[in-house]
């Protein structure tokens, strides 16, 4: 008998509200180690509300989320799996009044008990990873362009040497151009780190160029899941308009 992995992030039963307004009723989810796993959904559909159910920052209602086999409401659960993930949330938020160098070493700071001259070295590590050069830490993050912020930011989700790497719109506000670099570089850094992806965009691009599977999420549940070929046999009308309409085309095109 052939062992089955056990999924990296899985969620279960999932039903998530605010008061009145449920966001999710009968969730099911699992993504796996070593996949990019793209969520996608219209917006307000409960992707980020989702992302941070999975990080144990919202108590689901009812349903069952683990995260590397261990449940996300447990407290003690909860330091354990904050080691070994990192965030890049939608926002990207560095420290404004510290510099990238400060920002990188943070997490190094809060968890690890290290001289201040190693968590600088490794600190010039992370940015040298996400091609920041050693000119680039000493600057603050108003110096940076958006490009190079979200690569700040992926180099602080990194300090830790996370197995497991959340993504909120990482895209978002980028060029064309940026965001392309900005795709190859996560895929670059999956391949190299051996990393897990949880990924939310709305950027057709990303999806196409570096997402293993895509998870679609709306009626408040994830209505599908699979390879982007996968999902465009569905016949959900959502789905087909996401994937077949003449934006999705393009990309396709460029991504065969
Ligand atoms: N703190 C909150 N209080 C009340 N309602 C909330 C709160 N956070 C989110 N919601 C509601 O939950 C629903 C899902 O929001 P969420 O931010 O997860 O959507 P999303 O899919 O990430 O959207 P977008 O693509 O626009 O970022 C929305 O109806 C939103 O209004």
């Amino acid at each position: 008998m052939s062992a089955v992995a056990e999924p990296t992030i899985s969620v279960r039963g999932l039903r998530t509200s605010f008061g009145d307004t449920v966001v999710h009723e009968g969730l099911d989810l699992e993504v796996r180690s070593g996949e990019i796993l793209g969520v996608v959904g219209g917006s307000g559909s409960g992707k980020t509300v989702l992302l941070n159910t999975i990080l144990g920052l919202k108590r689901p209602d009812a349903g069952d989320v683990t995260v590397f086999g261990l449940d996300v409401t447990d407290r003690a659960a909860q330091a354990e799996i904050e080691r070994r993930i990192g965030v890049l949330f939608q926002q990207g938020a560095l420290f404004t009044a510290l510099t990238v160098e400060e920002n990188v070493e943070a997490p190094f700071l809060e968890h690890a008990q290290l001289p201040q001259r190693f968590v600088r070295e490794l600190a010039a590590l992370k940015l040298r990873l996400v091609g920041l050069s050693d000119t680039v830490g000493a600057l603050r993050p108003s110096e940076l362009s958006g490009g190079m912020r979200k690569r700040a930011g992926i180099a602080r989700a990194l300090a830790l040497d996370p197995d497991l790497l959340f993504l909120d719109e990482p895209t978002s506000g980028l060029d064309p151009i940026g965001a392309a670099a900005f795709d190859i570089l996560v895929r670059e850094l999956r391949d190299a780190l051996g990393l897990t992806v949880f990924l939310i965009t709305h950027d057709l691009e990303t999806l196409y160029a570096i997402c293993d599977r895509v998870a679609v999420i709306a009626d408040r549940k994830v209505i599908a899941i699979g390879t982007i070929a996968e999902l465009e046999t569905s016949a959900h009308p959502w789905i087909k308009e996401y994937f077949l309409g003449p934006r999705s085309r393009a990309s396709a095109e460029r991504h065969p």
